[in-house]
């Protein structure tokens, strides 16, 4: 038994011992509602039994009541009361005919005088019809004294039974009175009548119950009526017997006229009752057993289903249990309401650096920062959105999670589950990227998308508020030779030393920006007058009066800024920028190291700017450009050696334009570079033609913009241009500025070098103007030193000045350079410099830069020495 419920598991033995109990209820319930229910209609048949014998013992009544009622009216008669007196035969013949008998069912009839002789007296046989004696045990009861015939006064009577041997007789017996029922008694008139068979199955049929009837004493009696009569004859008034399940017996005693039992009855009854309750009880209880069953199988089912639904609610919750404690997702369950942490994932101890002990019941507003309403109601939104929330580590570092929430049912109430991941690492990625986005990787300054979208809310805020906003662009005047003489490192730390500079002094609610290069922008917002724009820039430009230091080096730097104002030159970015950079440039042209609003003069002097730019692009095509020459002689004999090419345009619309004006534009917008290789070109073929004419010691010297000179493919053009002009490159002198070596001086080494192995010369421009760095100058493999005019100048009225020009021209020779005057307007100047032995002279005391025919006029008629006077250009 032990062995096979172990086979099972315990939900599986709680079906079965649920079902076994189901099944004992049902046997206990089908057995004992059958007892019960099979004893209550035994009961009701006992009682419809009972009634049963009653009918038959009244049945027998009411029959003693009718003998005695005919007797009344055989007896309460005047002839009768005559009769028993006078025993006349009329009333035999009229009155008491055979009829009578059957008719009154009669087996005897004895009238009685009051001495108790009989009058008359005749028995009856009813099967026969005919006059019998009277029964003689009848005669026993008709003795004088006898119960029968002891009526002496009117209202006395008896009627019931005795038991004859002849069998039992319903007697009757009433006083002899006249018809009014007076007296005095004259006899008694008895009747009797037999209760034999046939009396018997009358009765029967009249009350439709099957009867037996037997005298007590009789000793003959049936079994069962002798198994009863003892319990009859100890008073009980019924007696009930059934023999089997389909009939019942009731039998009851009648006693006879003097109290004693004299007739034992039986009713006979089919147990019709009993088998319709049997029958109905096995029904119900059939249907009873059925629905019991069918009741057992789906409570079965049901449990088969509950279990089914427990273990896999049991499974699922495990299978939960195992994602929320293997998840890398942290999950936290709060309590609702309060903020009380219930439970923690080892996700979330590993996250937090708390252990689960720890985390358990403390308070979510400790580890998430900011003040506990705005906790709150963070926590609500993530019920409905993903949310960036920070959280503390145990260690104290701030952790940035992406959080979502969820109620799940805790007891009675709902838990809050927040679900979080740390972000902390692609958040600060996201920020650095954002950084970069938006900043200057040299300076870390705002970048130009950056200032676009300050700018912006900066013209939106005071747009609303009726402010002013400006925009103060500034570069740096001559970054470019600190970037070329110190290197770009140095250029890069000053621009880092600048706007660390200037950022200390800028307030939070402006902007200051790196466009690029050494371009800066600061936004000023929330200005009521121009002149906060004024103290502003002011201040700027004092801040950067100070010196910087780098690489031990004390510098000095200056600044020119354009400034452009909200609402005024405009409310974009690309506007006011525009504004503040034309006034900028304008600050340049005009002297640098100050500041200046935007003036729509300004746009002006641009636009002009911007016409020849566009001139300029169409210019060589066309063939306005031109070149004019100038020439470079020998003091000491007053020969033309050589002439300088000085590019000319003549522009259809604008006139004869002055390289000066032009040359920057085109150094500016890279046209240069195509207008570099076509002075080189025209200047070598033109030498190339005046060599062919007879002056074949003609050498050209051609301006090199720095623009040009660091291309990377310099020499080899300037090599194939010579080449394809025919014109030997010694007779080609390349005059480059001291700010176009600078740039990367290694390189310019090797560019020089290249030039000067194919015999290219190379000369220095406008030396002295520039750094003019003696190291710089013994590293350059430069042929000759152009003095700049500036000098030439100066040099009669100041000593200085020729004191420079002597050292200069000392330094050249020790150097093994040539060195070339140019600008040399008076025959002073001429001299001094013949005294300092310059070997080449150039400028207007000679010649004007002339028109080619013009140049040839002038070495065809050039006679040496002289001192002629400027010819005119
Ligand atoms: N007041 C005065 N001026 C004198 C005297 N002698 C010569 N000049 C002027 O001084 C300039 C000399 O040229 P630069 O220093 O190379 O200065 C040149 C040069 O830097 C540039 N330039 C001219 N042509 C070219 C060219 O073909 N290519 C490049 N890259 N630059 C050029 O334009 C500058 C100006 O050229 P220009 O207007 O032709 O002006 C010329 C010339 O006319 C004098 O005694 N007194």
């Amino acid at each position: 038994m032990v062995a096979f419920f172990t086979q099972y598991s315990r939900p599986a033995k709680i079906l079965l011992g649920i079902t076994g109990l189901l099944l004992a209820i049902l046997l206990v319930l089908f057995f004992g509602v059958r007892h019960i229910l099979v004893d209550s209609f035994t009961e009701v048949e006992s009682r419809d039994m009972c009634k049963n014998v009653e009918r038959a013992t009244s049945i027998i009544a009411d029959e003693l009541d009718k003998l005695s009622t005919i007797c009344t009216d055989y007896s309460g008669w005047d002839d009768a009361y005559q009769f028993v007196r006078d025993r006349n035969s009329d009333f035999i013949a009229s009155n008491l005919t055979i009829e009578i008998y059957p008719k009154l069912r009669l087996n005897a009839l004895v009238y009685l005088n009051s001495r108790a002789d009989v009058v008359y007296g005749r028995g009856f046989d009813r099967a026969s019809g005919k006059y019998e004696p009277l029964p003689a045990g009848l005669e026993e009861h008709l003795k004088p004294g006898a119960k029968l015939v002891s009526l002496t006064t009117p209202d006395q009577h008896v009627s019931g039974i005795v038991t004859l041997p002849e069998g039992p007789f319903l007697v009757a017996a009433r006083p002899v009175l006249t018809s009014k029922y007076a007296g005095p008694v004259r006899g008694v008139l008895v009747l009797g009548r037999l209760l034999d068979k046939e009396e018997v199955m009358r009765l029967s049929e009249t009350i439709h119950i099957p009867l037996e009837i037997h005298t007590a004493d009789d000793a003959t009696l049936p079994p069962d009526f002798a198994a009863v009569r003892g319990e009859l004859a100890q008073g009980a008034p019924v007696v009930l017997r059934r023999a089997d399940s389909k009939m019942i017996a009731g039998y009851a005693a009648i006693p006879d006229i003097y109290g004693k039992p004299a007739l034992l009855l039986r009713v006979d009854a089919p147990r019709s009752i009993y088998q319709e309750g049997k029958k109905a009880v096995t029904y119900f209880l059939t249907w009873f057993a059925v629905v019991g069953v069918c009741f057992a199988f789906i409570i079965n089912l049901f449990w088969r289903r509950l279990l089914e639904s427990l273990q896999q609610g049991r499974r699922s919750e495990e299978r939960n249990r195992l994602v929320v404690e293997r998840t890398n997702q942290a999950i936290l369950l709060l309590e609702p309401g309060a903020g009380t942490i219930i439970d923690a994932n080892p996700a979330t101890c590993v996250l937090l650096g708390f252990s689960r002990n720890e985390l358990t019941g403390a308070d979510i507003h400790a580890l998430l920062s900011g003040p506990v309403q705005e906790v709150d109601s963070e926590l609500e939104r993530c019920l409905r959105e993903t949310r960036e929330l920070s959280l503390c580590h145990r260690d104290g570092a701030e952790l940035v999670v992406e959080a979502m929430a969820t109620q799940v049912p805790h007891g009675d109430d709902q838990a809050l589950c927040l679900m979080f991941h740390d972000i902390t690492d692609r958040r600060r990625f996201q920020e650095e990227l954002l950084h970069q986005a938006t900043h200057d990787t040299l300076t870390g300054l705002p970048n130009r998308s950056l200032l676009e979208d300050r700018l912006n809310q900066a013209v939106a805020g005071a747009r609303r508020r009726g402010q002013m906003v400006a925009l103060l662009m500034f570069d740096l005047d001559n970054f470019k030779v600190v970037n070329d003489t110190l290197g770009h490192t140095a250029g890069d730390q000053l621009l880092r030393s600048v706007a660390a500079r200037i950022r200390s002094f800028v307030r939070n609610c402006d902007t200051f920006a790196r466009l690029g290069g050494d371009e800066f922008v600061i936004v000023l917002t929330n200005l009521t007058r121009m002149d906060d724009a004024v103290t502003v820039a002011e201040s700027f430009r004092n801040l950067l009066a100070m010196p910087f230091f780098l690489g031990g080096r004390e510098i000095f730097i200056t600044a020119s800024m354009g400034i452009s104002l909200f609402p005024d030159d405009g409310d974009t970015m690309e506007a006011l920028i525009k504004k503040a950079d034309t006034a900028m440039y304008h600050i340049k042209e005009s002297g640098r190291n100050s500041f200046q609003f935007f003036a729509e003069e300004m746009n002006q002097k641009v636009n002009a700017r911007l016409t020849i730019e566009t001139g300029l692009r169409r210019a060589l095509e066309k063939g306005e450009m031109l070149l004019h020459y100038q020439p470079r002689l020998e003091p000491g004999t007053g020969a033309v050696v050589g002439m300088e090419a000085l590019v000319r345009w003549n522009s259809p619309d604008m006139g004869l334009i002055s390289p000066a004006d032009f040359i920057p534009i085109a150094e500016d917008s890279g046209l240069i570079v195509e207008i570099g290789d076509w002075v080189l070109a025209t200047a070598c073929c033109q030498a190339l033609e005046w060599h062919r004419m007879g002056h074949d010691s003609l050498r050209v010297s051609v301006n090199i913009s720095a623009r040009q000179f660091v291309g990377h493919d310099f020499v080899d053009r300037v090599v194939r241009i010579i080449e394809q002009s025919g014109l030997s490159p010694h007779f080609v002198e390349l005059e480059l500025t001291e700010t176009a070596l600078t740039h990367n001086v290694d390189e310019t080494v090797k560019i020089m070098n290249r030039l000067r192995e194919r015999g290219i010369t190379i000369s220095i421009d406008d030396f002295g103007t520039g750094y003019s760095s003696l190291n710089y100058l013994k590293r350059f493999p430069v042929d000759v030193l152009k003095i700049d005019k500036s000098f030439i100048d100066d040099m009669v009225k100041r000593r200085e000045d020729a004191a420079i020009v002597a050292t200069i021209i000392g330094i050249a020779h020790h150097m093994h350079m040539k060195v070339v005057a140019e600008g040399v307007e008076t025959a002073e100047q001429m001299k001094l410099l013949m005294e300092g032995n310059c070997e080449e002279i150039q400028g207007f005391y000679f010649s004007r830069p002339l028109p080619p025919e013009e140049f040839e006029r002038y070495i065809a008629g050039r006679t040496v020495p002289l001192l002629p006077a400027a010819p005119r250009e």
